[in-house]
């Protein structure tokens, strides 16, 4: 007998099977549907794999889907059907609110300062998250920001392709989905991405449509994350310079969102679920808003306050902190009313090729709270990671003791 499998698409597999006597036929029966299953999985992979070259090819990210006019999310992007939003434990239920701090007179009134350490303290070691008004950045520069990255985005496409690359040793990156080829969904998400601390790019080496305004707000992020690591410190109950002395404060990658607006918002996502991997990260968000963090067993918003800055404790502040503060996981939902603009600024030391060993911090260690973490350099904790890809699973397992 000869049997035509056909997949989902055009690909057509011929097998030839021989049926000896009937008494077999059934559990050949039962082999052929697992070959058709085996075989139907293989196509259905290698079409995945076709569907991403050929939208990474195009070199213009879900924006130029969305330009294009299409109406259905591509198969790419979608969810896997157990994964939907609608799923449960999904939707906040409880309404939690992210701590919003105010750092106005932190440097001057000492009475003030132990107040605005407890709040960070209990925000880091509860929620991992907390926003911050009054941090010293002027409002304009934030919404230069903003539009810079929009106006990255929203130029002219043939100018935009010039910077679409996965050299990460690059020193400008644009592409859509860092870790395409190996997450099981793609992301409703175009990136730009560049270290600027401790080696900043050479101006004309970054876009002009944004250069300026990148160099100015990196400088001022750097600034504020001094003084937020300074904060940090305290609440740990360290003296103040003790993480910038561990060189917390050093590196910084800057990572520039575009959301495009999305047909189908709820077959898709922003950004999947994931923790971040450095020490700290500052996230200037508009006010479309998407941003979740995953606590109490549900997504809770991170709304948009204007003026405000989302801060969250990353992976390796929580192992050296020895899980003290806590790198909780967050994701971006998908929009329709976008597109979205973030700017994520990730502090940590993954271009300073360095052997100095991070690990629980000893005088955070006693009998009773002993080492959760093996030591690792930097450059270690960040290849295991960006290997792993946005895949949901905490990269700190990996260096449990
Ligand atoms: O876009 C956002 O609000 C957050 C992005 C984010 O979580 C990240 O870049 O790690
Ligand atoms: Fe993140």
């Amino acid at each position: 007998m000869q049997l035509e499998i056909s997949t989902s698409t055009s690909v057509l597999i011929t097998l030839t099977i021989n049926f000896n006597n009937s008494k077999q036929s059934s559990k050949k029966m039962k082999i052929m549907e697992a070959m058709t299953g085996a075989v139907d999985s293989a196509a259905s992979k290698l079409d995945r794999a076709r569907e991403l070259r050929a939208f990474d090819d195009t070199k213009a990210g879900v924006k130029g889907l969305v330009d294009a006019g299409v109406e259905n999310v591509p198969q790419i992007f979608l969810l896997p059907r157990n994964n939907t939003k609608s799923g449960t434990g999904d939707t906040a239920k409880v309404n939690f609110t992210i701590p919003v701090i105010d750092l106005q007179g932190v440097e001057i009134d000492s009475t003030l300062r132990q107040e605005i350490v407890h709040r960070i303290r209990h925000a880091s070691e509860t929620w991992g998250f907390f926003q911050v008004v009054n941090h010293g950045i002027p409002v304009g520069v934030l919404e230069e920001m903003l539009r810079g990255v929009r106006r990255f985005n929203e130029q002219d496409v043939g100018v935009k392709k010039q910077f679409y690359t996965r050299d990460v040793s690059r020193k400008f990156v644009f592409n859509s989905n860092f870790d395409l080829y190996a997450s099981p969904a793609a992301n409703w998400r175009d990136t730009f991405f560049c270290f600027m601390a401790p080696t900043p790019p050479q101006p004309q080496e970054l876009p002009a449509s944004c250069r300026d305004i990148q160099i100015e707000y990196s400088r001022h992020v750097m600034t504020l994350g001094v003084r937020l690591f300074g904060l940090l410190s305290e609440a740990l109950g360290l003296e103040t310079s003790r993480l910038t002395n561990m060189d917390c404060a050093n590196g910084l990658a800057f990572v520039g969102h575009y959301y495009p607006s999305c047909p189908q918002p709820e077959l898709t996502l922003g950004a999947s679920k994931h923790t971040d991997d450095g020490f700290l990260t500052v996230v200037l968000q508009d006010h479309i808003g998407g941003l979740q963090i995953f606590a109490e067993n549900q997504w809770i918003d991170v709304p948009p306050v204007p003026g405000a800055l989302v801060i969250n404790i990353g992976d390796l502040l929580q192992l050296i902190s020895n899980d003290k503060f806590k790198s909780v996981e967050h994701r971006v939902l998908a929009n329709r009313e976008g597109p979205r603009v973030s700017v994520a600024c990730f502090f940590s030391t993954a271009l300073m090729p360095s052997s100095k060993l991070y690990g629980p911090i000893q005088d955070l260690l006693s009998e009773d709270n002993p080492a959760k973490y093996r030591e690792t350099t930097v450059e270690e904790f960040f290849s295991y990671s960006y290997a792993k890809g946005l895949d949901g699973v905490s990269p700190l397992l990996h260096f449990k003791i």
